[in-house]
Formats: structure tokens, C-alpha cells, sequence
């Protein structure tokens, strides 16, 4: 059985104390199940508080993006190394903010994939479409593209311990939320995708998650679906309240 994993995108948002003050409020409440993981993902000026503060509770923490280099002349730029000296677990790779705005490719996200494994950080790579491809029925083509060029050359342990994250473009902080069946759909592509890489087994152990637009309201039903393994949350991930509720949703 695959346990369920919600994640809290916070993106730009958050001061320090606020972010302290979620995390004090959250570790205490989270509920003590091992069929749910949960995680923040925080700006980076945190991510050395949050560690500290989350020492001894399940609660884990990740960062947004990285470089997939060391070290070296990126100005601005945060490695891999860092964040694992840190004691920081996860880093989203790939996030369609990332795709947009700062030149994230393909390939970048593969060899982010790659530094993410070799400094024991466990990867959350997201994947999606865009409007336009979904109304020229283009969804799965580029999915499975996206999918095969961020597993490339990956071992199939890696692979296994490779979270994906489906989140359509176009129900990203829009409050339109893929229905259950849609999100679904193409979760199940992706297994079969990654089947098709690597074997059927080590599919069944991918984690998928499903992102946008994801609340209390709507997470029971996503969660029901029989290929979404949790949820890569922005905007309802911001209070301890909502968070909590969609934690809660995992745990169940
Ligand atoms: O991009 C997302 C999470 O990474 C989704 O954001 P929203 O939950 O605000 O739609």
C-alpha cells in the first residue's frame, strides 16, 4: 500500500515568523499515522529554522528548487549540497512556475533529478499541461514526455523513490480543479508510463501526486482515486487549519 503524501507549496509567500509560528502550530497537531507523510515547502531564507523546529515530529521539510551543480559561480543560486547539509529531505523540481518564469527545461529538471539522488534528497518532480494542450488532446503525449525525460538514466530504486506530481497548468491558483476522474486519468498514464521504463513493480511504488486547486473541500474525492497518492498544495496549504484538514484527509 502506498501512503498517501501531502505537500505544502508555499511558493513567495511567508515571513519568518509566520513561517515559525505555522510550523509550531502544525507539528503538534499532525496526526500520528505512517499512511501519510507531510511536508512544507518553504522559501529558502527559512528552510534552516524549519529544520531545527521540526526536529522530532513527522514533519518533514522541503525546498522549491535547487541547482543541480555543487558549487560554483551561479550567483543567487542554492545546490544540492546545501540543502542536505541543512537537513533538508525534499525539493520540488520542475514546478510549472519554475518551467515559466526562470528557463526550467527538461533537461535541467533531469539533471536536478540526478544531484537531488546523489545528496539523498528525495525529488518531487512536477509535470502538466497547459490549456491549450489539453483542448488539442495533447495531455498525455506531453505528460509521458515529461515524464520520460526527468526518469532518464535514473536506476530503478531511484526511480521508485521518485515522487511525481501531476498538476495541470491551468488549475494552478485558479480555483478550477481537474475533476477526480480527469486527475485520475492521467495519474494512471503516468504509472503506466513509468512501467514502461522501468517495470510494473517498481511503478506500483511511485508516489503521484495530484496539484491544483486541491482544498478540504475537494481532497477526500481526489484522494479516493486509485492512482493519486497525495497532493502538491499551494494556496490551501498557506493556513495551519487547511493544511491540517488535508493532512488529516491523508491519514485516513
Ligand atoms: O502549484 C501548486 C502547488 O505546487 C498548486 O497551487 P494551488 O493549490 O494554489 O492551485
Amino acid at each position: 500500500m502506498r501512503k498517501k503524501v501531502i505537500a505544502g507549496n508555499w511558493k513567495m509567500n511567508k515571513l519568518a515568523s509566520e513561517a515559525n509560528q505555522f510550523v509550531d502550530e502544525v507539528k503538534v497537531k499532525l496526526p500520528q499515522s505512517d499512511k501519510v507523510e507531510a511536508i512544507v515547502c518553504s522559501p529558502f531564507p527559512y528552510l534552516a529554522q524549519l529544520v531545527e523546529k521540526a526536529k522530532g515530529t513527522t514533519l518533514a521539510v522541503a525546498a522549491q528548487t535547487m541547482h543541480y551543480e555543487e558549487s560554483g559561480a551561479f550567483t543567487g543560486e542554492v545546490s544540492p549540497e546545501m540543502l542536505a547539509d541543512l537537513g533538508v529531505t525534499y525539493v520540488v523540481l520542475g514546478h510549472s512556475e519554475r518551467r515559466e518564469y526562470y528557463n526550467e527545461t527538461d533537461e535541467t529538471v533531469n539533471k536536478k533529478v540526478h544531484a537531488a539522488f546523489k545528496h539523498g534528497l528525495t525529488p518531487i518532480v512536477c509535470v502538466g499541461e497547459t490549456l491549450e494542450q489539453r483542448e488539442a488532446n495533447e495531455t498525455m503525449d506531453h505528460v509521458e514526455m515529461q515524464v520520460t525525460k526527468a526518469l532518464e538514466a535514473l536506476s530503478e530504486e531511484q526511480v521508485a523513490n521518485t515522487i511525481i506530481a501531476y498538476e495541470p497548468i491551468w488549475a494552478i491558483g485558479t480555483g478550477k480543479t481537474a475533476t477526480s476522474e480527469q486527475a485520475n486519468e492521467v495519474c494512471t498514464h503516468i504509472r503506466e508510463v513509468v512501467a514502461k521504463l522501468t517495470s510494473k513493480e517498481t511503478a506500483s511504488k511511485v508516489i503521484i501526486q495530484y496539484g491544483g486547486s486541491v482544498k478540504p473541500a475537494n481532497v477526500d474525492e481526489l484522494l479516493a482515486q486509485s492512482d493519486i497518492d497525495g497532493a502538491l498544495v499551494g494556496g490551501a496549504s498557506l493556513e495551519p487549519a487547511s493544511f491540517l484538514q488535508l493532512v488529516e484527509a491523508g491519514a485516513k
